[in-house]
């Protein structure tokens, strides 16, 4: 059975990335989740195509293997679950898409939507941004530390911080009650994305 993990990287959707070696870089040194994030524009083929790639390496490290938005490609591609957010599927149909078993993401930044979240069939909560980030755009203001442990008093669920997540910032994080982080600059921009999740590994200890 997978598990929901504690340190989740995200694939970075942005232009020019080097999406597999990051993954490979993050698998190697116990990055315990991947979720596949696309953009936009790429095609249900292309994720469809990323997923299976992903999902091949999970297996192999025996990390668990999430889809950002797509269920359909999650199923398809025999993935652990899937995550959704206020633009996608409602939580309660994804639930029903996923059936019982699959692993659900819901975000959440407050403690009303995040317990409606939970209700509807959430299996964690991705809960920020945490902090100011400049991976996605159109965000509402961070929410902060505080923000993270309104939530986490709020639920039974595990709570994923994300948002400006680095190393150095995890274990205020943990304290707030995140079980644990979900991060894509920190690893995806460094240098080293093998040290930098390394350095998240440790941190959550
Ligand atoms: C772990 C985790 N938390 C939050 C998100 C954000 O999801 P969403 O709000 O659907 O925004 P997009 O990622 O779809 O742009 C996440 N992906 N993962
Ligand atoms: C997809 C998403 N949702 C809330 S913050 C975020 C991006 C997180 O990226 P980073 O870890 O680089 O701040
Ligand atoms: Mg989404």
């Amino acid at each position: 059975m997978p598990s929901i993990g504690r340190l989740h990287v995200i694939t970075d959707a942005r232009p020019g990335r080097d999406v597999l070696s990051v993954v490979a870089a993050g698998l190697a040194v116990g990055a315990d989740t991947i979720q596949v994030r696309v953009p936009d524009a790429t095609t249900d083929r292309e994720a469809y195509g990323l997923t299976r790639e992903i999902l091949r390496m999970c297996r192999e490290s025996g990390a668990t293997c999430l889809v950002n938005d797509r269920l359909h490609v999650a199923l398809a591609a025999g993935a652990d679950g899937g995550h959704v957010g206020a633009d996608d599927l409602p939580v309660d149909v994804a639930r029903k898409i996923l059936g019982p078993h699959g692993i659900l993401g819901a975000t959440a930044r407050d403690p009303e939507s995040a317990r409606r979240a939970v209700a509807d069939g959430a299996s964690y909560l991705g809960v920020g941004p945490a902090y100011a980030t400049r991976t996605k755009d159109g965000l509402p203001d961070p929410i902060g530390p505080a923000g993270v442990a309104a939530v986490a008093r709020s639920v039974t669920v595990p709570v994923i911080a994300i948002g400006g997540v680095t190393a150095d910032r995890v274990g205020e994080l943990t304290a707030a009650g995140a079980y644990g982080v979900a991060v894509v600059g920190a690893v995806s921009e460094a240098a080293d994305p093998a040290k930098v999740t390394l350095e998240l590994r440790e941190a959550l200890r």
